[in-house]
C-alpha cells in the first residue's frame, strides 16, 4: 500500500510589520511551488492590507494551531492569528507593535515544541525597535530563541543556496559558502573579551555536530578565521589567537574535530584556502558575513544551530526602504523555506530509523 508522505508543517513568523516581511510573504504564496505546508504568523488583517497594496492575490485562512493545515495550493496562505497592537503602515516603526512581533515568534516556538508544526521560518524583525519598546538586551531571533528553548548556546550560520546539501557545496563555483559566527549581534568593543575557550569549544562543537545532522556532512572540516589582522601577526598584531584560539582548536582536534586555522581572514575566504571546507568559523558579524552576502545576497538563508527545533529566515533585514512597493525580492524567503522543509523531512526520518 502506498504510504502517503504530507509536506512539513511550516510556522513563518511575518516579522516587523513595517517591513517587506509580510509582502514576501504574500508574494510565495500567491505562486506554485511551496514546499511546505507553510503557515503565516501574523495579523490576519495586516496581511490583507499587504497583499492588496503589492497586488498578492491570496485568500488568506485563518486557522487554530491545532487545526489540520491543507496542502500547499498556489493563491492560499492559511494563517495562525496574531493581533497587531495599532495598525502598521509600511516603513513607519511602531513601539506598540514591538510585543506583537515577539508574540509571532512565541507562537512559532510552541508550535514547534507541541509537534503542530515542524520548524519555524522568519521574516525579519527590527531589533531597534524592540529595544525602543523596552526589551532590554534583545539582540536578534537567535539570541530570543536560545532563551525560549532554554539551551546554553546557539550557533548562527548563514549559507549560500548551492552550499545548503552536502552534496552540492563544491566550493570551485565562487558562490558555495557557509559562514558561521563565533559571536553574534555585539559591538565590536566588546568582540575581543567574547572569544573564550568556553565559547569556542561549545560553538565548534555544535557546528561540528549540527553540519552532519542538518547537512549530511559526515566528518566536517572547518576553517577558523583568526581574530586579528593576519591572525595576530606571531602575536605582535594581537594576543587572542596566541593565547585562546590556538590552544583551544588544539584540543578540539584532540577530539577528533577537523579544524583549520586560525587563519587570517582576508585570505581565508579564497578559492584555494576553501577547498575541501565546509564551513567556515568567523570571530565575528562583519568578518564573515559581508563575504557571504557579496556570494550569495537574495540566495542564502540563515540557520539557527544548538536549538530542539528547526529554525531557518531570510539573509536580509526589514528594508524599510522598499516596504509596501511589492519591490523586494523574495529569493531568500524562498531559499529559507525550502531549506527548513529539508531539515524537518531530514529530522523526521532520522527519528523514524
Ligand atoms: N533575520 C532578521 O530578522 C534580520 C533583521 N535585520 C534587521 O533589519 C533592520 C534593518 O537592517 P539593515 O542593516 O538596514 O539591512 P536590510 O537588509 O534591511 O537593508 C539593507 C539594504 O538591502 C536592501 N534589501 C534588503 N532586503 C532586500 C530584499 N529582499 N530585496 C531587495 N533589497 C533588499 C534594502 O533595501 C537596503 O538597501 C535592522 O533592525 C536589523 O537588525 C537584519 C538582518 C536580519
Ligand atoms: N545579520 C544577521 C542577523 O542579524 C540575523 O539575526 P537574527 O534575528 O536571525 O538573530
Amino acid at each position: 500500500m502506498a504510504v502517503v508522505v504530507q509536506a512539513p508543517v511550516l510556522a513563518l513568523t511575518t516579522g516587523e510589520p513595517a517591513g517587506i516581511g509580510p509582502e514576501l510573504a504574500l508574494q510565495l504564496a500567491a505562486g506554485p511551488g511551496l514546499p511546505a505546508r507553510v503557515v503565516a504568523v501574523g495579523d490576519p488583517q495586516l496581511l490583507a492590507e499587504r497583499a492588496a497594496m503589492v497586488d498578492a492575490r491570496v485568500e488568506l485562512v485563518t486557522l487554530a494551531p491545532d487545526e489540520p493545515v491543507p496542502a500547499p495550493k498556489a493563491g492560499v496562505l492559511p494563517v495562525w492569528p496574531v493581533a497587531l497592537r495599532e495598525p502598521s503602515l509600511p516603513g513607519r516603526l511602531a513601539v506598540a507593535n514591538s510585543d506583537y512581533v515577539l508574540e509571532t515568534l512565541d507562537l512559532a516556538v510552541r508550535a514547534c515544541l507541541a509537534g503542530d508544526a515542524a520548524g519555524m521560518v522568519t521574516a525579519p524583525l527590527h531589533k531597534g525597535v524592540i529595544l525602543d519598546a523596552g526589551h532590554a538586551g534583545f539582540s536578534g531571533h537567535t539570541e530570543y530563541l536560545r532563551d525560549a528553548c532554554g539551551v546554553d548556546e546557539v550557533v548562527m550560520l548563514l549559507a549560500t543556496d548551492q552550499a545548503l546539501h552536502a552534496s552540492e557545496a563544491s566550493w570551485q563555483g565562487g558562490a558555495a559558502l557557509r559562514v558561521a559566527l563565533a559571536t553574534t549581534h555585539l559591538p565590536l568593543k566588546d568582540v575581543a573579551g567574547a572569544i573564550t575557550d568556553a565559547r569556542l569549544a561549545r560553538i565548534l562543537r555544535i557546528l561540528q555536530a549540527d553540519l552532519k545532522r542538518w547537512f549530511g556532512v559526515e566528518n566536517p572540516r572547518i576553517a577558523v578565521c583568526g581574530l586579528n589582522p593576519h591572525a595576530g601577526e606571531g602575536g605582535h598584531l594581537g594576543r587572542e589567537e596566541i593565547e585562546v584560539i590556538v590552544p583551544c582548536l588544539e584540543r578540539l582536534r584532540g577530539e577528533g574535530l577537523c579544524l583549520d586555522g586560525p587563519l587570517p581572514a582576508d585570505t581565508l575566504f579564497t578559492p584555494r584556502h576553501l577547498a575541501g571546507v565546509d564551513a567556515v568559523l568567523a570571530m565575528y558579524h562583519d568578518q564573515g558575513l559581508p563575504v557571504l552576502k557579496y556570494a550569495g545576497f537574495g540566495r542564502a538563508a540563515n540557520i539557527t544551530l544548538g536549538l530542539p527545533l528547526v529554525r531557518t529566515s531570510v539573509d536580509h533585514g526589514t528594508a524599510l526602504d522598499l516596504a509596501g512597493r511589492g519591490v523586494a525580492d523574495p529569493g531568500s524567503l524562498r531559499v529559507a523555506i525550502a531549506l527548513a522543509a529539508d531539515m524537518a523531512r531530514r529530522g523526521a526520518a532520522a527519528s523514524l530509523s
